[in-house]
């Protein structure tokens, strides 16, 4: 699948299959300057076994390589570990010529990414995503950015990738809480765009296993989706607000609770409370809020976050950090109908006070709002 240019990137593949380790190497040859002023491979701790793979791979290709571990998880995007991976491409002499490539979850592709958006002022990366969320979303499209005191993703640059190597392979070790989270992007992006998703997920409700054909169709689609939007708006200047549908509100419970919740968690919460702002508003109806119920349920993930409740002012606070805020306005993506997202509502506080109000009562009769 190729993620079409646009005028500030060049196009590029996400190669989807299983068994890709050569694609790497080719990828990084195929890179500007074909990684000739060194290749330095940011891998998350998890995931040191391929990591190793690919590096003893390029090496017989000829190429100087280093490996650079970080920790995996939310917690390296951080200044530190950006200024210790900085410090060692400095050490290692990495040439505009050169090329990093990320290999690990959304966290390590975001935190790679952005290290390469800034490392003499942007140097190419192939991007090896290892967990379903990082495949189908964070990979993909070049936001790449890390986290500070004030939130979440507020420092980070727009730098696609020259290629994503989406090895289907490297779910086999990946916990399967993780894989469920993934979930939550790929849900979404049937709400927002392709309803197939959603009829997949709910024809079988559970996690799919990470070797069944149902995750490599998913993975499929959902990066039909990214591909699309990104390669229309990469900077975000309009359409690609669609992708972050959820993410107002998901954004902010990651925030208030110190990110112990998945950022897929937080996503499927996210949608359940725009579903229930845009029923206040008139735009959608019962049964499609209760449709984001079942769907985000089916795929195994929380619909409700009980441990907000009272929190409103909290939330609200971390919300006003959303990048679609204008003029100081909270503006949301919201559905006016199943794959009909509308870009830039202004809610009300009162409706959003509501809307959160019915996400943090806990579902009649059922635990569906704690994460795993
Ligand atoms: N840039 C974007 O467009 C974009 C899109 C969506 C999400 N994101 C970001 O992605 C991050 C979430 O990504 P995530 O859900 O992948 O979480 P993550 O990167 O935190 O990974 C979760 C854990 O799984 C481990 N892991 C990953 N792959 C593994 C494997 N194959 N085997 C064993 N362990 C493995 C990781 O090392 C980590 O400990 C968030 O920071 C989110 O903001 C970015
Ligand atoms: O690619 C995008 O654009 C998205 O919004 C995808 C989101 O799933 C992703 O979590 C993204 O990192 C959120 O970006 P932010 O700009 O709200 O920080
Ligand atoms: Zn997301």
């Amino acid at each position: 699948m190729t993620v079409p240019g646009t005028a500030a990137a060049r196009p590029y593949d996400v190669v989807i299959g299983s068994g890709l380790a050569q694609a790497v190497t080719d990828a990084v040859a195929a890179a500007p300057g074909a990684g000739a002023g060194g290749v330095a491979i940011v891998h998350a701790d998890a995931l040191a076994a391929p990591a190793a793979d690919y590096e003893r791979a390029l090496s017989t290709a000829g190429l100087r390589v280093t490996r650079i571990e970080v920790p995996g998880g939310e917690s390296a995007k951080h200044t530190g570990v950006l200024n210790q991976i900085w410090e060692q491409l400095g050490a290692f002499h990495l040439g505009r010529d050169g090329c990093l490539v990320g290999v690990g979850g959304g966290a390590t592709t975001d935190l790679a990414g952005f290290a390469a958006a800034t490392w003499l002022r942007g140097v190419p990366i192939v991007q090896v995503p290892t967990s379903l969320l990082a495949m189908v979303d964070a990979a993909v499209g070049g936001k790449t950015g890390i986290d500070t005191e004030a939130g979440k993703n507020l420092v980070g640059a727009f730098h696609p990738p020259t290629a994503v190597i989406d090895d289907l392979a490297a779910l086999a070790t990946l916990p399967v809480a993780e894989l469920r989270a993934g979930m939550g992007e790929v849900v979404k992006c049937g709400f927002i765009a392709d309803p197939a998703i959603l009829d997949r997920v709910l024809a079988a409700p559970a996690v799919p296993a990470a070797d069944s054909p149902v995750i490599a169709e998913l993975v499929a689609r959902a990066v039909a989706v990214k591909a699309a939007v990104v390669g229309e708006d990469l900077t975000e200047s309009g359409l690609r607000e669609i992708l972050n549908y959820g993410h107002t509100y998901a954004h902010a419970i990651e925030k208030v609770t110190d990110y112990t919740w998945r950022h897929g968690e937080a996503v499927a919460v996210g949608c359940v409370f725009a579903a229930e702002v845009a029923h206040r508003l008139g735009r959608l109806d019962v049964a499609a809020v209760a449709l984001h119920r079942r769907a985000f349920a089916a795929a195994g993930l929380p619909v409700a976050f009980p441990q907000g409740a009272g929190a409103f002012d909290a939330l609200y606070d971390a919300m006003t950090s959303d990048k679609k805020v204008r003029a100081g306005r909270l503006r949301m993506v919201l559905l006016d109908g199943i794959a009909q997202p509308v870009r830039g509502v202004e809610p009300e506080l009162e409706v959003l006070r509501a809307a959160h109000e019915a996400v943090t009562a806990p579902p009649a009769g059922a635990d569906a709002g704690d994460p795993a």
